[in-house]
């Protein structure tokens, strides 16, 4: 086989350029998603987090009292899902538990949105898996391969360390890919780990992770193919990526290492929530004009000519995205932070309802969160025809991520992850 050795290639001389229209990025569209549920012996109530945390012998007393009060303050309820790895006493975070964990999860979702679209696993072109914490060779997308017998020409893409906002960076990667390749197809499957990252030491920024990450995934199929358009549920209209990763406090906010006694956990900081708020800040004034109606670019404007030209004082105009979308769907990152993108947002509290449903659900289940929520207002209160959906992740580096959907019909898929929703927010 005749390899290309670079240079000009014979597409590159063409003087011939495709048509207008042609050149147009093609579209992306969401055919159908899924969000895993995990099995019962899973669940955790707030009793047996605490009991376990109790017996595993690891943690102080000032610890256990620290988690009690998160465990009642985190805006998690009695209904969340922890591994077997944590749940046994004593728990065994051993690889083997750790790859049980994924293939679970990556499976059954996997699964779910196969047959939810009828898509043969071998139709499948891209597979682009991105978890931030677990990340053992063969990779996890290879683990799709083999379990799901793909094609040997299958494309595919581990994104590793990336955070609660990877699964918009996988959405912004597909949509990269489906514009250049013509006629295919894309599964993005978004999770984390917990089996491995269980935190065994009394640092209390360290220990709150524990209190809220909780098992989660979804997979979800995308195509740029126009034939699925007349079956897809959604169109993507925009990705837009933040990355406050050049200043140190935001690099350090969220951050995988030892404590004093050599325990590996994630650190959060305190200044979590303030660093989080800069960088809505930034991504929304890039979003902004792409979503906004005049009116309010306009009041934008005036407020940054007043302020930045004209020296006058007075805050910052924050522009009202109530006007741009008709749903919203922020990382359940914990209750904290759900609070401070209500106020900084001026959101209603109806619009932001399924965050907190999600949070109080199935507890911060990093990348996959957003999927949740959506499935939450498909089979709550369902999306019509035209509606714009804003989804919007935080995450270690530190990034803000931010997608927008329209739907393309109406939607009022009922997701077995919300049927029985036991409890209330
Ligand atoms: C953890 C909370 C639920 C706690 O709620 P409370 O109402 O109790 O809030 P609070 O702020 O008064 O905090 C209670 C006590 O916890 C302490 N405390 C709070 N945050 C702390 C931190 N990061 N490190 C150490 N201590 C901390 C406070 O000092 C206080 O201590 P004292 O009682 O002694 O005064 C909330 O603060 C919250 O949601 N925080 C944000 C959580 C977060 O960072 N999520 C993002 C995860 S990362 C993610 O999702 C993305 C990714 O991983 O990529």
């Amino acid at each position: 086989m005749e390899l290309s050795r670079g240079g000009a290639q014979p597409q590159d001389r063409c003087p011939v350029q495709r048509p207008k229209v042609l050149r147009r990025p093609r579209p992306v569209y969401l055919l159908n998603y899924s969000v895993y549920k995990p099995p019962e012996e899973w669940r955790i109530t707030h009793e047996r987090f605490l009991e376990n945390s109790r017996v595993c012998g690891a943690f102080n007393e000032a610890s256990i009292a620290f988690q009690t009060k998160m465990v009642a303050n985190g805006g998690l309820g009695q209904d969340t899902y922890l591994p077997e790895g944590v749940l046994v006493r004593p728990p065994q975070p051993t690889m083997a538990n750790a790859r049980k964990e994924a293939e679970m999860v990556l499976f059954d979702s996997v699964r779910d949105v196969l047959r939810a679209t009828n898509v043969h696993p071998r139709n499948v072109d891209i597979v682009i898996v991105n978890c931030s914490l677990f990340n053992p060779t063969p990779s996890l997308s290879a683990m799709i391969v083999h379990h799901f017998k793909m094609r040997p020409n299958v494309i595919t893409y581990n994104l590793s360390g990336m955070g609660c906002s990877a699964g918009i960076i996988s959405i912004g990667l597909a949509k990269e890919l489906l514009q250049m390749h013509p006629n295919k197809n894309c599964i993005v499957v978004s999770t984390e780990n917990i089996t491995q990252n269980w935190y065994f030491g009394n640092e209390r920024s360290m220990l709150i992770p524990n209190c809220l990450f909780r098992v989660g995934g979804a997979a979800i199929l995308l195509s740029n193919k126009a034939t699925d358009y007349w079956r897809a549920k959604y169109e993507l209209q925009h990705v837009v990526r933040t990355h406050m990763g050049a200043s140190d406090e935001s690099y350090k906010c969220v951050y995988q290492r030892e404590d004093e006694n050599g325990k590996v956990g994630v650190h959060l900081s305190k200044d979590l929530m303030t660093i989080a708020g800069r960088s809505l800040k930034a991504n929304i004034t890039t979003l902004g004009p792409l979503v906004l109606p005049f009116s309010e670019q306009l009041l934008f404007l005036a407020n940054l000519i007043s302020r930045k030209v004209l020296g006058m004082k007075g805050k910052s105009y924050v522009p009202d995205f109530k006007k741009a979308f008709e749903h919203v769907c922020i990382h359940t990152g914990g209750r904290g932070v759900i609070d401070e993108m209500e106020k900084q947002l001026r959101m209603t509290p109806a619009l932001m309802q399924p965050s907190r449903d999600a949070l109080h659900r199935y507890g911060n289940v990093s990348s996959s969160s957003i999927w949740y929520v959506l499935a939450s207002i498909e089979t709550k209160k369902g999306v019509k025809r035209g509606d714009r959906v804003w989804q919007i992740a935080f995450g270690s580096g530190f990034k803000c991520n931010s997608a927008v959907w329209r739907a393309l019909r109406h939607v009022h898929t009922q997701h077995e992850a919300w049927l029985d929703a036991p409890t209330k927010a």
